[in-house]
């Protein structure tokens, strides 16, 4: 169980994560969701006692991390794929981890099976590719044991058999009754390997449901308009209160406004539609409206 508590990190002027409070809780995979910049490499910095907070606290099965002097064995992350040493292979690099936290030499072979690195084990990890190397963190997180796992965007870098491998060692992890928090700033990666969500944007909690209740706002309509006055055709619909964005093939996708209405702005305006179609949205486009006031950057934003 992780606890964390009116969390609030500060970086200057800049506040990375703002009052954040949400409980993460065993047996299932929590999916730590949010726009690039929203906080959640802060959030599990601070969880993982590598960050002070400016205010509030957090907890570890009732401990402060700095509290809880067997490391590894408590709690496992995997941060940074990237943050390795180059040069040593990867079974010595876990070797390092497990004599650092009194773990028995015998857990690296283990997990290096485990993660599918055994053949790989002699090689440098310099020359380890991205998947290699979120197999190698990967392994790093389960050398103790822990009953709380930590994975900050595992699934980069990882081919379509990497990312299957991974959902089913998550979900086992749950099944073992472990605590599993699994960050990604994409809808689809969560669809199917988190049960419950947890949703920031700039620092700030925006949802903590079970994905079958995040799924259902995903049951309302959203419309498909295709034009080349995207711009001013954006901007009438907005002032009508729906949210629109770029459907990433062209297109707009429009939520809060049915088709009628849409054509009838138009038709007003002497808007040419090359295409108009009603659509059920998806599991990404709930996750994009709710989130679409925290987003930093947007891609073909008109404003
Ligand atoms: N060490 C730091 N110094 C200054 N600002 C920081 C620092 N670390 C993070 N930030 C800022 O805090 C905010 C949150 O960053 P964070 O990396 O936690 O977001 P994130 O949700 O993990 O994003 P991403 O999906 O892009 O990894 C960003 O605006 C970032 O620029």
């Amino acid at each position: 169980m992780i606890e964390v508590n009116q969390l609030t990190k500060r970086y200057g002027r800049t506040t990375a994560v703002n009052n954040l409070t949400f409980t993460v809780r065993p047996g299932r995979v929590t999916g730590f969701l949010g726009p690039n910049g929203a906080g959640k490499s802060t959030t599990l910095r601070m969880i993982l006692g590598l960050n002070q907070p400016t205010s509030g606290s957090v907890t570890v099965l009732g401990h402060r991390f700095r509290d809880h002097p067997r490391g590894l064995r408590h709690i496992g992350g995997l941060l940074d794929a990237g943050d390795v040493h180059g040069g040593r292979s990867a079974r010595a690099h876990l070797a390092v981890l497990a004599r650092s936290n009194a773990i028995p030499s015998a857990r690296v072979e283990e997990v290096l099976r485990e993660v599918g690195l055994a053949e790989a084990a002699r090689r440098r990890v310099g020359g380890f590719s991205l998947g290699m190397k979120q197999r190698l963190g990967i392994a790093a997180a389960l050398l103790g044991d822990p009953p709380v796992l930590l994975f900050d965007e595992p699934l980069n870098g990882l081919d379509p058999e990497g990312v299957l491998w991974v959902r089913g060692l998550f979900r086992r992890l749950a099944r073992e009754g472990r605590t599993v928090l699994v960050s990604s700033h994409m809808m689809r990666e969560m669809e199917n390997t988190a049960d419950q969500l947890v949703v920031i944007g700039r620092g700030e909690l925006i949802a903590d449901e079970p994905l079958a209740e995040f799924a259902a706002r995903g049951t309302r309509l959203s419309v498909t308009v295709r034009t080349p006055d995207a711009g001013v055709l954006t901007g009438l619909l907005t002032a009508e209160g729906a949210v629109v964005r770029p459907d990433g093939e062209g297109g707009l996708s429009v939520a809060g406004l049915d088709a009628a209405r849409i054509g009838e702005l138009a038709f007003e305006h002497r808007i040419l539609l090359r295409e108009l179609a009603t659509r059920t949205a998806s599991l990404e486009e709930a996750f994009m409206e709710l989130t679409a006031d925290s987003v930093e950057y947007l891609a073909g934003d008109p404003r």
